[in-house]
């Protein structure tokens, strides 16, 4: 499955197990080896949820957020569901050709990113190379968003590793660079840890979102343009982060890896 391009295996143990680890996961997601994508994604029972969600990078690493993912599980069951996730439970509403999904709400406290040290992380005072001074947000998984006049004229392919593995992110970090180009539109990039340059990062977006809102930039609806197509993220009264676009069911196959 995909979210405007971004690529996952999905493996549904909703009724048998199945065992993944970091060697495993680097496998499956090897696109010269194994099948190929940017996240495995492990779908099991829920126990006080509809279903339970795993998700490991492409680097073997697990983590407890996927926007784009989160939008494919509807499509896969095909009925709205409750998510339990590493980073609690998700609401996730089959709608259009996707889903909209209930992130949560989103974490400016710096030890909640996570930082190595109390910083401002409404402008981190930090700079690499041209990128300098972003907002750093946790929205199940940690992000730093820089706001540039030119997204196209970022060499993210070489600052964004460069900022992933910074020590001041003891977790590493996914890093957006965003262009506002008017209160209710954006366009955005963004560097994924442990995956790399994607097509689309949902909880990207919803990060550069609450930077953006954060910051009085954005309106409290906004359409974001991604590599892969756009999203619509829109802020709900109490504070939540409602993610709306496509998920997309490319193939089920049987593989043995
Ligand atoms: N592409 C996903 C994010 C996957 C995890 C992220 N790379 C991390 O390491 O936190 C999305 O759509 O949110």
């Amino acid at each position: 499955m995909h979210g405007l391009g971004n690529d996952f295996v999905v493996v549904d143990a909703r009724t048998d197990p199945v065992a993944i680890d970091a060697d495993r996961a680097r496998a499956i997601a090897d696109r010269h080896t194994g099948i190929g994508c940017d996240q495995i994604i492990l779908i099991g029972p829920g126990s006080d949820t509809d279903v339970s969600m795993r998700i490991w990078n492409a680097d073997g690493s697990e983590v407890a957020a996927c926007g784009n993912a989160t939008r494919c599980v509807p499509v896969l069951v095909g009925r709205d569901v409750s998510i339990r996730t590493a980073a609690g439970i998700l609401h996730a509403a089959l709608e259009g050709d996707g889903a909209t999904v209930d992130m949560g709400k989103p974490s400016f406290d710096w030890n909640a990113i996570p930082l190595a040290y109390a910083m401002d992380t409404r402008a981190l005072p930090l700079a690499w190379g041209e990128l300098a001074n972003p907002v750093a947000v946790n929205v199940g998984n940690p992000h730093v968003v820089f706001f540039v006049p030119d997204v196209h004229a970022v060499p993210l392919e070489t600052l964004g590793p460069d900022i992933e593995y910074d020590l001041v992110f003891p977790e590493r970090i996914n890093v957006n660079i965003a262009h506002v180009l008017a209160p209710d539109h954006l366009v955005m990039r963004t560097w994924e840890r442990g995956a790399g340059l994607t097509r689309a990062c949902g909880t990207g977006a919803c990060a550069t979102f609450a930077a953006g809102r954060l910051l009085d930039l954005l309106a409290p609806s906004a359409r974001l343009d991604l590599p892969g197509g756009s999203l619509r993220l829109a802020e709900s009264g109490d504070g939540h982060l409602l993610m709306s676009g496509p998920a997309t069911h490319v193939f089920t196959g049987e593989a043995s890896l």
